[in-house]
């Protein structure tokens, strides 16, 4: 939780106690408090109030005795925000569950009856913290901001490019991207120039939206008079992206006698305006990105070789969104949240037959086609859920078993329907991990180990 001054200073009081309840929230008069007297009650208020601390009961109903309502409570708020300040309040020689709270992340115990001064200071030093921790989490923010951000996937592949490209960027090495349509080229590009930190600008160009004759001064400028219509000395893309990146988006595209230009811009990093007479030195980093297949236009003689080895030093091939792990569902529940904020149409949440829906279909328009998908259905969906109906998809018959495959390492085959199934669950529940653990069938601290075994973030 980054802490908002709307909602700095509030206290939510779960306590079965009515009475102790009330005496509570005397004590702290000075403070907004909100009350909850059980489980559910506390998480819808929770979810309402977004207050900075919570004081809790470990015994709630329906079995005040035990505390196990208590701790699964604790969980869900600190899986809700890891950064609640919960404070226990135990019973009296209770010191074994306020040790076992606090290393569940709970922020402080108080044994019962506590005394309201204690419990105000504690209260007091919470909100203290908070406030610091939440000023920390915005600055370090300012300072470093993560470059690809605005990637979101847990496929282990796509992770993997992730790392790589963030490796990559602070060297000079030009970038080749392959990959369908939508699936995150320019994503990809972006993040690389920031986490390049390259001083100069992020410029795009589509090779295949600008027409043969246009292409060349789009390229590398003109002087005025250069050509009819040359009104004046206009620099091109490459020179505009001095200092930062170029991207050549479908390359492929690019025409032969571009090609050659490109070529020998790349050798010399120098760049001559149409009509002009002399060079100018150019720093820029380039990158290109294609979803056609470069080494058939090699064969056919469309594409030359020279060129294709000097924008391939370092080659990425993107995978398309079916092929990545749990990702198409992760992504819908983020852009579903995302157009519901903007139409304001308060939670909206995809049924299940929405949800086999998108883990079946094919989406060869990729994350570009996912958008539009969930884009019209926030719109179209009647009330809070938005089926595979409103999506416009077609929700699959379920078969058995999968089909029998040829994989006899067992271990190797098991790992792989274990990391499978962790991932699907994650994205399903939008990765709550105590709805993800339930769905599973396993306790939230086996999933944790196998996450942690199967290297899932
Ligand atoms: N992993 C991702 N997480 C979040 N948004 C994504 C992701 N991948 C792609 N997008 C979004 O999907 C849309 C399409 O992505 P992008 O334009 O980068 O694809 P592309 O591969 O460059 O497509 P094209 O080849 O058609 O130009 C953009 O709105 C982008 O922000």
């Amino acid at each position: 939780m980054s802490l908002n001054p709307d909602t700095a200073g509030r206290v939510l009081i779960v306590e079965d106690d009515l009475a102790l309840q009330k005496q509570i929230k005397w004590s702290l008069d000075r403070y907004d408090c909100a009350t909850a007297a059980d489980r559910e009650a506390a998480i819808l208020q929770y979810r309402r109030v977004q207050p900075t601390v919570v004081t809790m009961d470990l015994g709630l109903p329906p079995d005040p005795d035990s505390v196990s309502e208590g701790f699964r409570l604790l969980e869900q708020l600190l899986d809700l925000d890891p950064h609640v300040k919960v404070i226990v309040l135990t019973g009296q020689n209770d010191q074994a569950n306020a040790l076992r709270a606090v290393a569940l992340g709970a922020y402080d115990f108080l044994a019962k009856p506590f005394d309201p001064e204690v419990l105000g200071l504690t209260i007091e030093r919470a909100m203290r913290l908070a406030e610091l921790q939440a000023e920390n989490r915005r600055l370090q923010a300012l300072q470093q901001p993560d470059a690809l951000s605005g990637l979101m996937t847990r496929d282990p592949e796509m992770l993997r490019i992730s790392r790589m490209v963030e490796r990559v960027a602070s060297s000079d090495a030009t970038v080749l991207l392959l990959g369908e349509s939508g699936t995150g080229k320019e994503v990809l590009a972006q993040g690389l120039h920031q986490a390049s930190r390259r001083s100069g600008r992020f410029v795009a160009i589509n090779c295949a939206a600008i027409p043969e004759n246009l292409l060349e001064s789009e390229l590398f400028g003109y002087e005025k008079g250069a050509f009819t219509g040359a009104a004046k000395t206009t620099p091109g893309k490459i020179e505009t992206a001095h200092g930062g990146t170029l991207m050549l988006d479908e390359i492929g595209d690019l025409p032969a006698s571009l090609q050659a230009k490109l070529l020998r811009f790349l050798q010399e990093r120098k760049i001559e305006r149409l009509g002009a007479r002399q060079e100018i030195p150019v720093d820029v980093r380039v990158v290109g990105a294609t979803h056609q297949d470069l080494q058939a236009l090699i064969a056919e003689g469309r594409f030359r070789e020279d060129l294709y080895y000097r924008l391939a030093e370092i080659e990425v091939k993107i995978p398309p969104l079916r092929s990545r792990q749990g990702d198409a569902v992760l992504l819908a529940h983020a852009f579903l949240r995302r157009f519901a904020q903007e139409q304001r149409r308060g939670s909206l949440v995809f049924s299940e037959d929405a949800l086999q829906a998108i883990e079946a279909h094919a989406w060869p328009g990729n994350v570009r086609e996912l958008i539009n998908v969930v884009k019209r259905a926030s719109i179209m969906a009647d009330g809070t859920r938005v089926t595979a109906q409103d999506m416009g998809l077609k929700v699959p018959e379920r078969e058995g078993a999968a089909a029998a495959g040829t994989e006899f390492d067992l271990r190797a085959a098991r790992e792989a329907a274990e990391r499978q199934t962790v991932i699907a669950a994650l994205a399903r529940t939008n990765n709550n991990i105590v709805k993800a653990s339930e769905l599973l069938g396993i306790s939230r601290p086996t999933l944790y180990d196998l996450m942690h075994r199967l290297a899932i973030k």
